[in-house]
């Protein structure tokens, strides 16, 4: 039967593929799922622990952008990270990886050159590109154009993520390196044009002289560009002229890579989903508190900082009415007043934990509470339930830091709307979503918003997320030693 790629349950299919925090990487599993005829939506009931085996090592897309000598590479890296803002993007440049001269190349500087292929260790970049791909964070060197010695005791260390990008000059010379690129981009910018800002970046930052300049651009850049990177450009698959310039030709290259990372694809089709936008701090607070290592006090005062984020996030989403002041130099501010009929109901007892972010940023807010036993997974059990009598006319913030399944998330929805709440009036707040549950409120209560700060994998035959972070209850009240 042919398959209809326009209809809902497709694309809902295709989404509840493996997640890298709101992401998916088509086609670039390190190794196919266990059982691979099964739909990923299956997997994650039926084949969960083999599934999460093979979806958690999801392997980053990896980017390389070459060309000549100041042509613009890494303008125009810096400017598609910032544009990719809601992925993990690393920047790896080819010049970290430059050999330290020794004492007797030193003294004969003017006769090295540092355009030739051999003036790089390209076995220690292969060693931090597989690193990185497979996953783990590696130490690049710290290179000085002043001294041309690598720096002896410090690295910048370098996390996997979901995007690695790998400029340099020769970064298409060597078969094994371009074999690890998902996207080959060459910044192809005039020769003169590139002399003239090579001359004032090296006088300016490289501690250069112009006689120097010209001289080395003589003897070895230019060849060195006719030899070896000018015939790379043919294993470009972008060829970007005018660099930084081009903002037609880098908007296509991010589109391209957010599709080929199926950017944020629930929130695509689930409209009512938010993402808080990623920082690196985000990145950082979610770091620490899904290490196993990290201490407790440290597990708190990081998801807190997170959750007062997603509260102020989801109380963005409340409806407001306009409001004008008179300011302190007589000038009307037309502002406008917070909604006031709203409380916080939590999901006992990991959805206490957002109590307090909620009352830090709602002055005598009601909080009501709700909780629901978890026998096996199916077998749900509202038991308790203590809700502000006047429910019907409030908004809802409704509180649970993960979200796996879903099924105790649409209990409590369903306890809320059968006391008159509108589903519409619900804005469910967590730190960390798996997208089956994702999949599981929004089909069943369209019209209620989610609030989230990272999308994870999937979640496994135990119904836990992946990578997800454990208990988050215990580790926040400490009762999981
Ligand atoms: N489009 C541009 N217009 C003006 N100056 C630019 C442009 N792109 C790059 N530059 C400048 O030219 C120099 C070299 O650019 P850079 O991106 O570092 O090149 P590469 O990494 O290819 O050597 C830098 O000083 C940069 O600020
Ligand atoms: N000690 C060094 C090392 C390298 N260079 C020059 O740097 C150029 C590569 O960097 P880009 O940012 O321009 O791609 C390369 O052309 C080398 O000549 C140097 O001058 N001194
Ligand atoms: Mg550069």
């Amino acid at each position: 039967m042919p398959v209809e790629t326009d209809s809902i349950d497709y694309v809902m299919e295709k989404a509840s593929g493996p997640h890298f925090s709101g992401l998916r990487i088509d086609g670039l599993l390190s190794s196919p799922p266990a059982s691979s005829t099964s739909s990923p939506a299956h997997r994650s009931s039926s084949a969960g622990s083999a599934f999460a085996e093979a979806a958690v090592p999801t392997q980053p897309f990896v980017i390389g952008v070459c060309g000549g000598t100041a042509s613009g590479k890494t303008t125009v890296c810096d400017m598609i990270i910032q544009q990719l803002h809601d992925h993990r993007v690393v920047l790896v440049n080819q010049d970290s990886f430059y050999r330290g001269l020794t004492p007797d190349e030193l003294l004969r500087v003017h006769e090295y050159n540092f355009d030739h292929p051999d003036a790089f260790d390209t076995e220690q970049l292969l060693d931090c590109l597989e690193k990185l791909k497979s996953g783990l964070p590696y130490q690049v060197p710290i290179y000085d154009f002043k001294s041309h010695q690598r720096c002896s005791s410090s690295f910048r260390q370098v996390n996997a993520s979901d995007v690695i990008i790998l400029e340099g000059i020769l970064v298409f010379h060597d078969q094994r390196v371009r074999n690890l690129m998902n996207m080959k981009i060459f910044v192809d910018t005039d020769a003169d044009v590139r002399l003239a800002r090579r001359i004032r970046r090296d006088t300016v930052e490289r501690g250069r002289d112009i006689n120097s300049v010209l001289e080395q651009y003589a003897k070895f850049v230019k060849p060195a560009f006719d030899d070896f990177v000018l015939p790379s450009k043919k294993y470009a698959d972008v060829i970007i002229p005018r660099g930084g310039d081009n903002h037609v030709a880098i908007d296509l290259i991010v589109q391209h890579i957010q599709t080929k990372l199926g950017l944020h694809d629930l929130c695509k089709i689930y409209p009512n989903v938010y993402v808080i936008q990623s920082t690196f701090q985000i990145r950082g607070m979610h770091t620490l508190i899904r290490d196993r290592e990290i201490s407790k006090h440290d597990f708190v005062f990081y998801s807190d900082r997170l959750i007062r984020l997603v509260v102020e996030h989801g109380l963005g989403h409340l409806p407001f009415t306009e409001k004008q002041v008179v300011t302190p130099t007589g000038s009307v501010y037309t502002g406008v007043d917070f909604c006031k009929k709203l409380c916080g109901v939590s999901i006992i007892r990991s959805g206490e934990s957002m109590e307090n972010a909620l009352r830090a940023c709602c002055k005598g807010i009601k909080i009501g509470k709700i909780l629901i036993h978890r026998d096996g997974d199916n077998g749900k059990q509202l038991i308790y339930e203590k809700l502000p009598k006047d429910i019907s006319e409030r908004h809802v913030l409704l509180l649970d830091p993960v979200l796996a399944t879903g099924n105790s998330a649409n209990q409590a929805i369903d306890l809320l709307i059968q006391k008159g709440v509108p589903e519409s009036h619900i804005i469910f707040l967590n730190l960390i979503s798996a997208p089956e549950g994702i999949h599981c409120v929004c089909k069943r209560f369209p019209s209620l918003k989610i609030v989230t700060s990272e999308i994870d994998i999937a979640i496994n035959d135990e119904f836990r997320v992946i990578p997800g972070l454990g208990e988050f209850g215990d580790r926040y009240f400490g009762t999981d030693d």
